[in-house]
């Protein structure tokens, strides 16, 4: 296929009536644009298409934005301009100045540089390099293209500032920040031109845009409807992305590239890139694959590579061609037209960013020196200068799917007070499994699985442990190794003393309380200073989680068919299974994929978690089946599924508030119980909707255990652990410093609470907000609380319940753990507001039967009375007033506990969480932190009639 060049005349011939009249000159004007529907013709012409073909990786991120990405001219921390004066290379130096140095053939680029002069980003074009000043955010540009003469380009658009700037072939774009600019008739309407189309297209765009444009047949400013995230310019072309609904539109002249009439109307991008004659862009959807549009070449001298099928981070467009940052391995793919004399990419390089030239393609190298390499076709060469990886904007912290950047030499910070935020990668390479996940601290990283070994990498790298090991064992052979082994043991003996002491004298702090079972729960004050009895095993009911055998959990699922799964998590499905005794069962059975190491840890942990907890508001836990590969948890059935579905799934009936804020309170108690009553206590590390299952009577359940931790006895010491759980609900606290308390999950709750009071998700990718905390807190900081509440559910008559379940959610969801309630103070604050909910507080008539709204005391005895009639060797003290069940030996002990006893402690709860509410004053109002303080007499009556 070929590029069909009609208009304009070529450059040279261009140039000298420009060069008559000076292009600074060129009166700024305004522009108009209407686009035309892509003929049949045109759309066959399409040479870039997404591949069908499947990809196994899986995302687990959801990236917001990705702003590393540089285009023939978008905007990053490298540039590279091309023409008849050569190559050449700029960067934005890696010491954290935001100085510009640059390298190659063109003199008037390398010795043009302001020297100075700091910069955010930049971009190059044919012969020039324009940045944005940091200071007053406007673009300085130098080198020797006559359009772009040096210096801020001319006429300036008076107090402008701007965000981003990209350059194309001959001309320089720039994006207004926040254009107080109101549109008139001439401007260029995306929704109207849409329209005109006659599209089913029918996304209304509110906000303006305005792009400053400069250069050949471009000087103008473009008004643009629409919320324009990003530009990217193109040879004569440009390319903006919509914040909102994340399409892209084109303006400018598609002569020769079509981009404009070809514009992909329905397809949703992360992020696109211009070219010189196409444009190409990630999408949101199909695995973050490329989708690429405008017209192909054919010349004699070169080859058309096809599109890569792998999931990218960002892309760059050359002349006619476009390379992508592999998400899996930050590795180089490069597509379209590739001259016969262009150089590979070298073989396993990994970058960090990317810029075009023409012919050829530069990135800064993922390694300790950040030094640029380029490849393809007259490249800049002998670049000896270190680049920064990205481009600082002003974040404090890294949004999700996003690592802050450090400089291995720890003593440069590149953007300081900011940070430098790259995307996290995502999937491994093949043979290769997460090791970590991608945090705040850095990106995620993969390790080989030496048993399953089959590339010559995994092998050196397996054999490379091999080695290590057989070193260390050899060093036991020296005679110093006994020396050591005698200064070993002695500090063995002291660190063990040691630590039994600092064990005990915890114990003793945590005051784990044992079994009292005469004791009357409405009267005895419960709080665990009372009793003080170490945990004596003999007296410990046991009963064991089941063991089933392959077989039985077969039958009882009908051989795990696909229509007994009732739901599917990221290492297994869940089967509804009938056992022999007719109990109906849910059969969670791992997914044995690459990670066998991490399903079995999770098994195991959750096997031995569970079957030492007891609580009814956990789920529980009935057996388990380990043969061969296999690993099968075994779970009482919770007939209604999980939070998850009833919010965001194709339940038919939405949960209304009494059940949503009932759920909340169940679940509180089964968490509170995980902290506060078991010894040391249980960080769930994994609280989310789609662990709280619902029985058949919608009494909530936690679930899922499988990253829970045995956690420090108070959240002043915490435990220092890779991040684990799920993105939306993770701590950043505990996501960014790796600081883990029992508040981690008070987060997560938080989380938790904010989607059962407004119907998102915690991470919804379909508005602007995406991340749930940082959409609702402020709502609910500043009072409008009705621009949160679930838009499905009419709003609650008792306005204030929700108002404090919102209060009790922005203070579980604070950066600082120190700074949130603990468990117990959130429960006892929704109980409260679900009290309020239901009816007056005051009324010392009971309104509800405790049953009703908590049904726990019901359900732990159905529970254990079920349990231990399947497992022989299980023994239940059953208590009209307290319930105890030890299903196996352990130094952790549970006491079991109810809502009063607690609510009797919860006075001296040392959270400091702000003041007490003295008084009952309007029902229930009182002022900050009084929902989640000690209950008023009248309260406390209430609350003892009712739970
Ligand atoms: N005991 C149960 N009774 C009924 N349905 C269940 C039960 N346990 C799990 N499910 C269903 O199976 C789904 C998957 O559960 P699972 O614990 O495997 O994964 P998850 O927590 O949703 O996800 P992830 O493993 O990624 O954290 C749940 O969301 C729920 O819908």
């Amino acid at each position: 296929m070929k590029i069909h060049r009609r208009n304009p005349p070529p450059f040279e011939s261009q140039l000298s009536v420009m060069n008559t009249k000076g292009p600074t000159r060129e009166r700024r004007r305004r522009r108009s644009y209407t686009l035309s529907g892509p003929t049949a013709r045109e759309r066959r012409t399409h040479f870039f298409s997404i591949s069908n073909l499947h990809s196994l990786l899986l995302l687990f991120l959801v990236f917001y934005e990705f702003r590393q990405v540089s285009g023939l001219g978008s905007m990053s921390s490298l540039a590279v301009s091309y023409g008849e004066n050569g190559p050449s290379l700029c960067g934005l130096n890696a010491d954290g100045s935001h100085l510009v140095s640059c390298y190659g053939s063109d003199t008037s680029v390398v010795y043009g540089a302001p020297f100075r002069i700091p910069f955010s980003g930049l971009t190059a074009g044919d012969g020039f390099v324009c940045g944005l000043l940091m200071e007053s955010k406007q673009p300085y540009c130098w080198g020797n293209n006559v359009y772009i003469q040096m210096g801020v380009p001319q006429p300036t658009a008076p107090m402008a500032s701007y965000s981003e700037i990209s350059a194309g072939d001959h001309h320089l774009c720039a994006l207004r920040e926040n254009p107080s600019h109101v549109l008139n008739g001439s401007s260029i309407s995306s929704f109207q031109s849409f329209e005109s189309l006659n599209l089913s297209f029918s996304y209304r765009l509110e906000r303006s845009s305005i792009v400053d444009c400069w250069g050949y047949n471009m000087t103008a400013t473009h008004d643009i409807q629409g919320d324009l995230r990003s530009i990217t310019a193109g040879s004569v072309f440009n390319c903006g992305l919509f914040r909102e609904n994340k399409t892209a539109f084109c303006w400018g002249d598609e002569t020769g590239s079509g981009v404009i009439s070809l514009i992909p109307k329905n397809s949703r991008f992360r992020t696109i890139s211009a070219g010189g004659f196409h444009v190409c862009g990630v999408l949101m959807a199909s695995l973050s694959r490329v989708l690429c549009w405008g017209r192909s070449l054919s010349l004699d001298n070169g080859k058309m590579e096809s599109i890569p099928t792998d999931s990218m981070i960002s892309i760059v467009g050359g002349r006619f061609h476009s390379c992508g940052l592999r998400a899996r391995d930050k590795g180089v793919s490069c597509w379209g037209f590739i001259l016969d004399t262009s150089t590979p990419v070298p073989a396993n390089i990994r970058v960090l960013a990317l810029a075009a030239g023409d012919y050829f393609t530069c990135g800064v190298l993922a390694s300790a020196t950040l030094q640029p390499v380029c490849w393809g076709s007259s490249f800049p060469t002998n670049l000896p200068m270190a680049v920064s990886p990205g481009i600082c904007y002003s974040e404090k912290t890294c949004s999700t799917g996003f690592y802050a950047f450090r400089h291995e030499n720890s003593d440069i910070d590149l953007c300081k007070p900011n940070k430098l935020c790259l995307p996290c990668s995502h999937g491994c390479p093949s043979g290769m499994y997460q090791s970590f996940p991608c945090t705040e601290a850095s990106d995620r990283r993969c390790g080989f699985n030496c048993s399953i070994c089959s590339s010559p990498e995994c092998f050196s790298a397996c054999s490379f442990q091999i080695h290590e090991r057989n070193r260390a064992l050899l060093s036991l052979k020296s005679p110093v190794f006994f020396i050591e082994l005698a200064i070993a043991v002695v500090l063995v003996s002291i660190v063990s003393l040691l630590a039994v002491a600092y064990v005990r004298i915890k114990l003793q702090r945590c005051n784990c309380s044992a079994i009292e079972p005469k004791t009357n729960t409405k009267t005895c004050s419960f709080r665990k200073e009372s009793i003080k009895i170490s945990p004596d095993l003999d007296e410990l009911k046991i009963r064991r989680a089941q063991a089933f055998s392959y077989e039985e959990l077969e039958r009882a699922t009908g051989g795990f068919k696909e229509e007994s799964i009732v739901g599917k998590g990221s290492f297994s499905s869940v089967f509804k299974g009938v056992l022999k005794d007719g109990t109906v069962v849910a059969v969670k059975r791992a997914i044995m994929a690459s990670d066998v190491k991490k399903n079995s840890k999770e098994f195991h942990t959750e096997l031995d978690l569970l079957s030492r907890l007891n609580h009814a508001h956990l789920l529980n836990l009935l057996g388990y089946c380990e043969e061969g590969g296999e690993r099968l948890l075994v779970y009482e059935y919770m007939a209604h599924g999980s939070l998850h579905e009833h919010l965001h799934g194709n339940r038919k009936e939405p949960l209304n508030w009494v059940r949503r804020v009932t759920i909340a309170v169940q679940a509180a108690r089964g968490i509170e119980y995980l902290h506060g009553y078991a010894c040391p206590p249980v960080i769930h590390r994994d609280i989310k909707s789609s662990n709280i299952l619902i029985d058949e009577e919608f009494n909530a359940r936690v679930a899922d255990f499988g990253l829970s931790l045995l956690g420090p006895a108070d959240s002043n010491s915490p435990l220092s652990e890779l991040p684990a759980g799920t993105l939306g609900y993770l701590d950043p606290e505990y996501y960014r410093l790796h600081y883990l308390t029992t508040k981690s999950d008070v987060y997560s709750f938080g989380v938790l609470l904010l989607e059962l009071i407004s119907g998102r998700k915690a991470i919804d990718m379909k508005f602007e907000d995406g991340n749930i905390v940082e959409w609702a807190v402020p709502l609910i900081k500043a009072g409008n609380l009705n621009a949160i509440l679930d838009p499905n559910l009419r709003p609650p008559v008792e306005m204030e319940a929700m108002r404090r379940i919102a209060n009790i959610a922005s203070r579980c969801v604070r950066m600082r753990g120190r700074e949130r309630p603990s468990m117990e103070k959130v429960t006892t604050g929704l109980e409260r507001a679900l009290a309020l909910l239901m009816g007056s507080p005051c009324n010392e008539q009971p309104i509800l039967p405790s049953e009703v709204v908590l049904g726990s005391s019901r359900l732990h005895k159905k529970a254990s009375q079920r349990s231990s009639n399947r497992s022989g060797s299980s023994e239940t003290i059953d208590n009209e007033d307290q319930r105890f069940e030890f299903r196996a030996p352990s130094w952790i002990t549970f006491p079991s506990v109810t809502s009063s006893q607690r609510r009797k402690s919860s006075g001296s709860d040392g959270d400091g969480d702000g003041k007490n509410c003295s008084e009952v004053r309007d029902g229930l109002r009182c002022l900050d932190e009084e929902e989640i303080a000690p209950a008023s007499p009248q309260q406390e009556l209430f609350l003892q009639h009712n739970f």
